[in-house]
């Protein structure tokens, strides 16, 4: 390496992979082309998304109800976009702020653009995240492989919709969008498709805004929680969630929601100073 650029840390929450950024004091220049660059699998270092960890204090455009001292995470989609939220990305940032010393393990606020999440991190390496109130606010449907399927549109934070049927999810083909109604989901939507396994369990994939088919989405498992209770006649409860990329557990109460799932941290460097500044 020629020039030591910015240090990252990769991670990923059931195989949901992200670029971690400490970025402490929001110095650096996070250009939606950089975000595109760091998370392209052959020419970045590949990632569903990127981490930044700024001081809320330091980040301009942070919501007004979050602690200017939380650490807050600047989440960017792999197209460069920005959302609201990421479950599987805010269990991977607790964790990276407990490794990195920057948190006291235990409960911790993070901040996120869709407010303030307390969490739990475990000594097995698990991470329990309060998603916060689960809200439905229509119906609709998508049609992916010729096959139209009903859904509920759920915002966790992020908006979702979540189609709960009897079809082989494994045999979806999600190399494409899944069409959505943009009159319901101006800003576009992450789609989950939910299969009931008998029990609690059910088995889920998902197509995310702003960056295609995942191993795992945890709004999405959250939102897939709350629709599948719900074609259970239920409005409350709990899921075992199977993803391509693992198993997390899910609850939905009065009140609010919980995700609990491991958080792994793979590898740390320096980005090299040169291919930052020409990605
Ligand atoms: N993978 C995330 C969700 C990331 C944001 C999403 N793609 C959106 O644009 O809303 C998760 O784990 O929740």
């Amino acid at each position: 390496m020629r020039n030591r650029g910015p240090a990252f840390v990769k991670g990923h929450g059931t195989q949901n992979d992200f670029v971690i950024l400490p970025d402490v004091d929001g110095e650096l220049e996070l250009t939606d082309e950089r975000v595109r660059a760091l998370c392209d699998r052959q020419r970045g270092l590949g990632a569903d998304g990127v981490l930044r960890v700024i001081r809320t204090a330091a980040l301009p455009d942070a919501p007004a109800d979050v602690p200017a001292e939380a650490w807050f995470m600047d989440y960017r989609n792999a197209d460069g976009s920005i959302a609201e939220m990421c479950g599987n990305g805010v269990r991977v940032f607790a964790r990276y702020l407990v490794e990195s010393g920057l948190a006291e393990p235990g409960e911790l606020l993070v901040g996120t653009r869709a407010g303030v999440r307390p969490v739990r991190t475990h000594d097995d390496g698990r991470v329990t995240v309060q998603m916060g109130q689960v809200k439905f606010f229509g119906e609709s449907s998508t049609t992916v492989s010729g096959v139209r399927l009903a859904g509920v549109a759920i915002d966790v934070g992020n908006p979702h919709l979540a189609c709960v049927s009897e079809v082989d999810v494994e045999a979806l083909d999600l190399t494409t969008a899944p069409l959505h109604d943009a009159a319901l989901f101006p800003e576009g939507v992450n789609v989950e498709f939910v299969r009931p396994l008998g029990g609690d369990e059910v088995r889920m994939r998902v197509h995310e805004r702003g960056v295609g088919e995942t191993r795992s989405c945890g709004t999405g498992t959250v939102a897939a929680t709350a629709a599948a209770l719900r074609a259970a006649g239920q409005d409350t409860g709990r899921r075992v969630v199977h993803i391509p990329g693992g198993t997390v557990e899910v609850e939905i109460t009065p009140t609010g929601s919980t995700l609990t799932g491991p958080a792994v941290l793979v590898a740390g460097g320096e980005l090299d100073a040169d291919w930052w500044q020409h990605p």
